[in-house]
């Protein structure tokens, strides 16, 4: 089945029936993430909502149970910002002795100024990769339990913006520039993709990364309005919720749904998804347009030395 740009995420999961299925989404309980557990939660999967804000999480889990009839929808609390807090969720998840069969590292932070998580990381380059790298290797039991897991980690075109800094990640020495910082991340979001697959594949579990387009949602709020306004993300009443050009979040978490479902990325791993299709390298000059993605992003090398510089900083 083919699908588009103007694809949404029911579009994608109509037909699919994922009642055996259990999926983890990170950043459940809002913007992608929100959109991407509905469609999941209307096909019958067991899902968790993993994420920050207990009220919330919880809300947005009664909230899914009472709108699609699914009984077997959960929050369950995650702090991608601190190992201790991805450990307990680890632990707990474990615990149950449920396999794992769709893993959504979607949940991320964008532009923020300079802060450190819990462990000393820069911000970005810790909650958006090496949290989720955490998260993901220690729920390897389960995923390889389930015999055909899939992880589908949230990248972006963003990624343009910075390759990784193998000397200095944390920006510890070199001036902080936050798009460079987010972008660093969302590299190493999609070579993760490319190590984790590697590595794994003979265990039946894949990764894939995927840029999910431009959608308006609160990942922008570490922006000050003016910078909004001189970007054309926002005008005197706030944030444009309906710019031209970009999707909404239903249409923005339909590479996601297709990454955890679709039957021709069976075995599929390592691939930078984009518009519900495996994207292109990018090898002229200028930024990388819709379905391309610059090589260094999916660089076998980069991703074996970002594995074991991942390795080595979220060892505990
Ligand atoms: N919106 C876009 O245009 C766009 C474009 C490219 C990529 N992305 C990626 O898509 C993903 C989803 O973004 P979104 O647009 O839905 O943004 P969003 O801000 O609406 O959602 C992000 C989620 O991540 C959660 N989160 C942030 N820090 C966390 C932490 N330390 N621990 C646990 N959860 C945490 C937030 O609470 C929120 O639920 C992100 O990874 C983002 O980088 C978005």
């Amino acid at each position: 089945m083919s699908f588009d740009e103007g694809s949404t995420a029911m579009d994608v999961i109509d037909g699919h029936d994922l009642r055996d299925k259990v999926a983890v989404v990170t950043g459940g309980a809002s913007g992608l993430g929100a959109a991407t557990t509905r469609a999941l939660a209307s096909a019958g999967a067991q899902l968790v909502l993993a994420g920050r804000n207990e009220v919330k999480g919880a809300a947005k889990a009664a909230e899914l149970r009472a709108a699609t009839g699914n009984g077997a929808i959960e929050f369950g609390a995650l702090d991608l910002g601190s190992l201790a807090s991805v450990a307990v969720f680890v632990r707990d998840f474990l615990a149950t002795g449920r396999p794992l069969h769709i893993l959504v590292n979607n949940a991320g932070v964008m532009a923020c100024p300079l802060a450190y998580t819990d462990d000393g990381f820069e911000t970005q380059f810790g909650t958006n990769h090496l949290g989720h790298f955490a998260l993901t290797t220690g729920l390897l039991p389960a995923l390889r339990a389930a015999g055909d897991a899939r992880v589908v980690a949230l990248s972006s075109r963003a990624h343009r913006r910075g390759d990784i800094y193998f000397d200095d990640p944390n920006y510890r020495r070199r001036a902080y520039d936050p798009w460079q910082a987010y972008g660093q991340s969302k590299t190493a979001v999609a070579l993760f993709a490319v190590g984790f697959s590697h590595r794994h594949e003979a265990d039946g579990i894949t990764a894939n990364s995927v840029m999910p387009g431009a959608i308006m949602t609160d990942l922008q709020r570490h922006l000050p309005h003016e910078r909004l306004v001189e970007m054309g993300w926002a005008d005197e009443n706030g944030l444009v919720r309906n710019k031209p050009g970009w999707k909404t979040p239903e249409q923005g978490a339909a590479t996601s749904v297709w990454a955890a479902v679709a039957p021709e990325l069976a075995g599929v791993g390592g691939k930078y998804l984009d518009n519900c299709a495996i994207a292109e390298p990018w090898t002229k000059d200028g930024d990388p347009p819709n379905g391309h993605y610059l090589p260094y992003a999916v660089d076998p090398d980069h991703a074996e030395r970002l594995w074991v510089l991942s390795e080595k900083l979220t060892a505990r």
